[in-house]
């Protein structure tokens, strides 16, 4: 009898367990998955994909904090200041927030590569459809609730754009710290081409949800050594635990599996 009732709650239980039959198919290890590399000679222009419209005001700039994966520089996202629509983005999509993604060293960083070709950083500017959501933590969970905008950060002459930035943050080197940031333009941080690639993926960090319109431009901006050496002085621990430097914050490739990268330009 016992061995029967065990059989039973065990089939029952396997049933119960089996991830299929449990909700939506596009959790995480879905068919969506960021970040990708893009094979250039495989992605198929599409000559009506307007180009990327950003309009960002920087008073709606409000702090910069560690949140123990990268740095983010927040923007109130309780308006419409702040926005970017065009391109392949039906309506427009208000900016949250913008961070970065970076190496140990110079010879790795990004997430995205481009023909397999990796960049020592790559800078995600995170906006969100308040035309069909009300939040940012609705529209994560949904199909088409982010637009996120990816650009290449390369080795080269200073940034003077950036500084501002990186002189800040000394004071957001422990998990947690925030500090007060305004007036920050983030489109200083755009490069000039409007060139970019596009495509269906997801977060590239925990909740993984695949629900972000990626926008990828083509032409990286450039940053000199000792900017990328401060992003490296952060850290990934609070304080009074063991210092880990936060490097290497960057998702290894997600396959492409069913998906199209399109492009703005030939
Ligand atoms: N690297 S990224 O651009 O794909 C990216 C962007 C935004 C979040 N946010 C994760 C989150 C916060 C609250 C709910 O969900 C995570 C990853
Ligand atoms: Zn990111």
């Amino acid at each position: 009898r016992a061995c029967n009732i065990s059989a039973c709650s065990y089939k029952l239980r396997n049933v119960e367990l089996h991830p299929l039959w449990k909700g939506p198919l596009d959790i995480p290890g879905g068919s969506r998955q960021s970040p990708i590399n893009i094979r250039v000679r495989d992605s198929v222009f599409h000559p009506n994909l307007a180009p990327i419209s950003t309009q960002y005001d920087p008073n709606t700039c409000i702090h910069i904090w560690n949140n123990g994966y990268s740095f983010l520089v927040e923007y109130d996202d309780c308006t419409d200041k702040s926005v970017v629509s065009g391109g392949p983005l039906e309506n427009p999509y208000r900016l949250k927030q913008f961070h970065f993604h970076w190496g140990a060293n110079n010879d790795w960083g990004s997430e995205h590569t481009v023909d397999s070709k990796v960049f020592p950083a790559e800078l995600h500017l995170v906006h969100w459809n308040c035309s069909k959501y009300q939040t940012f933590e609705e529209a994560v969970m949904e199909e088409n609730g982010l637009a996120v905008i990816g650009i290449f950060l390369k080795l080269g002459r200073h940034n003077q754009k950036l500084q501002k930035l990186v002189d800040i943050l000394p004071s957001v080197r422990y998990k947690d710290s925030l500090t007060e940031f305004n007036y920050f333009d983030p489109s200083c941080l755009l490069p000039t081409c409007s060139d970019y690639w596009t495509y269906s993926g997801s977060l590239t960090t925990p909740p993984l949800t695949e629900s972000v319109t990626w926008i990828m431009m083509k032409r990286p901006i450039e940053v000199d050594h000792s900017q990328l050496a401060v992003f490296r002085s952060l850290l990934y621990t609070a304080v009074g635990e063991e210092e880990k430097n936060m490097v290497d914050n960057f998702r290894p490739l997600q396959p492409l599996m069913n998906r199209t990268v399109h492009s703005s330009f030939k």
